[in-house]
Formats: C-alpha cells, structure tokens, sequence
C-alpha cells in the first residue's frame, strides 16, 4: 500500500513537471506552426519510413515553415524542435549556441569527444589548438597527395570510358578516402586499389547504424537500441575502427618521442607532417584517447562530404554543358593542355570554377540540417519567438539554400554567376551555410575546398561529362540522390 502510494506520487509530480514544462514551450512558441501533434508522439510519424519518404515529410515541414517567416515547430515525443529557414534567425542560433543537440548522442561511442561533438568547455580549449593547424599554408602542403590521388582516380574512371551512364559517387569516395587518411594520418590507406579493407567495411557498417538509429524512432532509446542485434554489430566494428586509429596513434607517438629525445636518425624536414603529427607538443598534451577521437572526427566529417560535394557538381556539369564548357576554358587558360596537377596558383585561377562548386553546394546543401541545443531561452527576431531553453533548434541549411525569399524567383535554378562578388552584394552572410556558420563552423573548409577543385580541375580536364538531372532526394546524416550520382564519361 505504501509502495503504491509513493508510486502514486512520483508519477503525479511528474505529471505535474510535464505539464508545467509542456505549457511553458507552447506558450513561448504559440505563434509558430506546426504539424499534426498527437499526445505523447507528437509529430514523430513525419520521421518514420525510408529516407526518401522522410525527406518528403521534411519538405511538407519546410513549406509550412515558409509560410511563417521560416520557422516551424515540431514535437518529437517529449522533445521539441524548431526548425529554421530564415538567416537572420538561423545566424543567431549559430552564432549564441555552439552545444551540438542531442540527436548527436548516437556519434558518441565512435567519436567520443572528439571536435565534431565535443561538449562546448572542452570544444572551446580543443578547437583554439586544432585550428592553427587547418590554416591555408598548412593544408597547401597537402597539394600534391591529392594531385597523386587524383591521377589514380582518372585511371580508375577509365573502366567507365564510353560504357553508359554508372553512379560516380563510389570512386571519389575512395579517392577522398585515401586523401583524407593521408593527410589526417600520414598513413597511405590505397583504397582506390585495396577498396575491401576490413576497417573501411566496418566503418561502413557503423555509418548504416548510425543512419538507421537517428531516423528510425523506435531504436533512439539505449534500452530499446541495446536490444538489437544492431548494438554487438555496432560495437563490434567501432572497436575495429577504434584498434585502427589507436595503432596509428601510437606510432607517431613513439616517432614523435624518439625526435625530442634526439635518437631518431630520421629527419623529418621534408617529410609529410599530417594532421596527426601536428597534434603533438602543442598547447594541450593530447592523451592517446583524445588524439585518437579528433582524427576519427577528422576522417569522418572530412570524406564524404567532400566526396559528395564533387559528385553533385559533376552531376550538374553534365546537365548543363555551357557551364562545363566554360569551366574547360578557364582551365586550359590556367594548365594549356598540361595535365599537371594545380598548384595554389592555379586553384586560385579558379573563380568560375568555384562559383560552380558553391552553386552546387547551395543546391544539394551535402549537410541539409544542422542541430543545436538552445542551453538558455534565446529570442529570433525574424519570427519574433523565444526559443525556450531545452529546445532543439534544427537549421535548415537545404531549405534556407533554395528560400525564394533569399535567392528570389530562381531559387531551384543553376546559376553560378549568382555567386559573382557583384550579385552578392547585399546577401546576408548566413544565407550560404554549406560549411554551417559562427565560430562552431566547419574547421576544414578551405582543405575542402582545396580538393574539391583539385579533384575537378583533373577530371574535367581529361573527361567530357553528361548527366541528367537528379529527380529525387533522400536524407540520411548527408544528402543522396535516391538513384545515385549517374554520369557517363567519355575522352576530350
Ligand atoms: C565540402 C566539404 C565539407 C562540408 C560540406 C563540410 C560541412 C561541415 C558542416 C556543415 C559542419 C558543421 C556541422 C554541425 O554543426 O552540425 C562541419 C564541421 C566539421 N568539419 Fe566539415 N565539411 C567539409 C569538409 C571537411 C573537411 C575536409 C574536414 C577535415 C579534413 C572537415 C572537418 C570538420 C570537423 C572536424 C568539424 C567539426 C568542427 C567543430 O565542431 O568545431 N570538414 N563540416
């Protein structure tokens, strides 16, 4: 009887709690829209069924947010989010709230604390040591792995000469891939020629989890996750991946103290210093654990986005040959018909080139969504809401990218030349969030940028692309065409 009364209570002050709380974000966020709410679910049934679906549903969202200055509330079970599409509102978000959302939580038990979701104390002190270190005179040391790695790709591409269209997305990724290892590592992983290592498969296999589990709601909590055979798969390869890095780590550390205990005979000048090694002697002693969880970070955020980022824009050069003929014009003014690999010269030669790459990060924003927690109530001028503490504030990089309100009547065209300095005058700076926005930005930007237009320069160069348009779209951590990046190549 006791027992039933003091369970009698604690359900009825946390009803009491949840009522009070509930009440509070309502009243704070009437004036927004929102989807059908159910009890208890909310709008969860939005986020239910395959990528492709949801990616509807969100596009539902993003209208209803359209028709309110950009801002539209959902409920997620007990949690709730506003998304926003307006950039005066979304640079405020980024620029006062740099605590990543929960729906992060799922990336913990691979990347730990590292840069990408590390808690903003220790954010703030790690990222202040890792930023020198992605400096322009850094990562152009970097220039001639990527032009090697470009030259392997264009051989690999050959299969494909003249055999029909084919999805192109496979082969840069493992061109990134080995860019990205390299530089971050200084180890040479040759995916481009060994694409079944045991390490990259598992590193896919935790990639599809993560993807199943932010989507699918029923696997969100521990409990219910811990159930899955999804959980031993999961753990299983993050420890495969974990061994990798940790072998890797433990190696610099050795070089590197046998250098500052003067008994190495090696001389580093010369050699590449990868990101990793530059992580030593610096600041802050980074323990093994740490280092490990900032290049797992660094791998993971850098490669598939660039890759994805490279793929879209060939996808768009092959549908619109004026523009590709035009990117071949400026390039045989840079190289004649030299195949050399570009220099920083030549990339910065590049000015339509770029234009085009930032077109098609505006059209196919590769990171569509970017999710902050708001740690206290937060005020948006444009929606003239206050964001109440504990809410999730979704910003909405893909739709904000094609906000008519922003970008005017042809929002959904291609039109490189909207990035021209003269047609960007005016422009609100958060507006074109590709890399997000503020200081908790994308610390690699200009190293992606870098291989981008590396990576371009050398195909487009060698190869004539044709595509059609992409019809649908579907969202995983990152955007994908739901049939692939089909292009077909032939010789110049
Ligand atoms: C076109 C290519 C790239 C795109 C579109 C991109 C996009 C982004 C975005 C949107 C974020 C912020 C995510 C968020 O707040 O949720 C981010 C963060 C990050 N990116 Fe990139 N990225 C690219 C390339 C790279 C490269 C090449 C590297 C490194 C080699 C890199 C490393 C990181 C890291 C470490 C973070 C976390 C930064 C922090 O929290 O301080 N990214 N990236």
């Amino acid at each position: 009887m006791i027992i039933l009364a003091i369970f009698m209570l604690i359900f009825g002050v946390y009803l009491i709690y949840w009522t009070m709380y509930f009440r509070r974000m309502n009243k704070l966020t009437a004036s927004l829209p929102e989807p059908l709410t159910l009890p208890l679910l909310g709008s969860a049934m939005n986020f239910m069924g395959n990528s492709e679906k949801m990616f509807q549903n969100i596009q539902e969202l993003v209208n209803l947010a359209f028709q309110h200055k950009g801002c539209v509330k959902v409920w997620l079970g007990p949690k709730l989010y506003v998304a926003i599409a307006n950039p005066e509102d979304a640079q405020v978000v980024l620029d006062n709230c740099l605590d990543k959302d929960k729906v992060y939580r799922f990336l913990r038990p691979w990347l730990g604390h590292g840069l990408f979701i590390a808690p903003v104390d220790l954010w703030k002190t790690h990222r202040k040591v890792l930023l020198p270190i992605f400096r322009n005179k850094i990562v152009e040391e970097y220039l001639d792995v990527i032009s090697e790695q470009a030259n392997i790709l264009l051989e690999r591409l050959e299969e494909k000469l003249d055999k029909g269209k084919f999805d192109v997305l496979k082969y840069i990724t493992a061109c990134t891939l080995d860019i990205v290892f390299e530089t971050a590592m200084g180890e040479r992983m040759d995916v481009q020629h060994k694409p079944d290592t045991p390490y990259l498969q598992a590193r896919e296999t935790v990639i599809t989890i993560i993807n199943k589990r932010l989507f699918k709601v029923w696997l969100q909590p521990d409990c219910l996750f811990n159930l899955t055979s999804y959980a031993k798969q999961q753990k299983d390869n993050i420890d495969l991946t974990h061994k990798f890095t940790d072998e890797v780590v433990q190696k610099k550390r050795f070089e590197y103290e046998k250098k500052i205990n003067k008994e190495s005979h090696v001389q580093s000048s010369g050699k590449l210093q990868a990101v990793l090694d530059l992580l030593f002697n610096r600041e802050i002693e980074f323990t093994n654990e740490e280092l490990r969880e900032h290049i797992d970070s660094i791998t993971i955020a850098g490669n598939d986005t660039t890759a994805l980022v490279i793929a879209y824009t060939l996808v768009l050069l092959g549908v619109h040959q004026d523009a590709q003929q035009r990117v071949l014009q400026e390039q045989e003014a840079i190289f004649d018909k030299s195949k050399r690999g570009a220099n920083r010269e030549d990339l910065q030669r590049m000015s339509y080139l770029e234009r085009v790459v930032k077109e098609s990060m505006r059209l196919y924003a590769v990171v569509p969504i970017i999710a902050r927690n708001i740690h206290e109530d937060i005020y948006l001028p444009v929606c003239e809401t206050t964001l109440p503490a504990g809410t999730g504030a979704v910003i909405g990089a893909f739709a904000m990218h094609r906000s008519e309100a922003v970008w005017g009547p042809t929002a959904n065209e291609f039109d490189p030349d909207r990035f021209l300095p003269e047609r960007s005058v005016g422009r609100h700076p958060a507006a074109f969030i590709p890399f997000s926005y503020g200081s908790r930005n994308c610390i690699g930007r200009n190293f992606g940028m870098m291989i981008i237009k590396s990576i371009l320069s050398t195909v487009l160069r060698s190869y004539q692309i044709e595509a059609q348009p992409i019809n649908k779209l579907k969202m995983e951590m990152l955007l994908f065409p739901t049939e692939g990046h089909q292009i077909k190549i032939s010789k110049r």
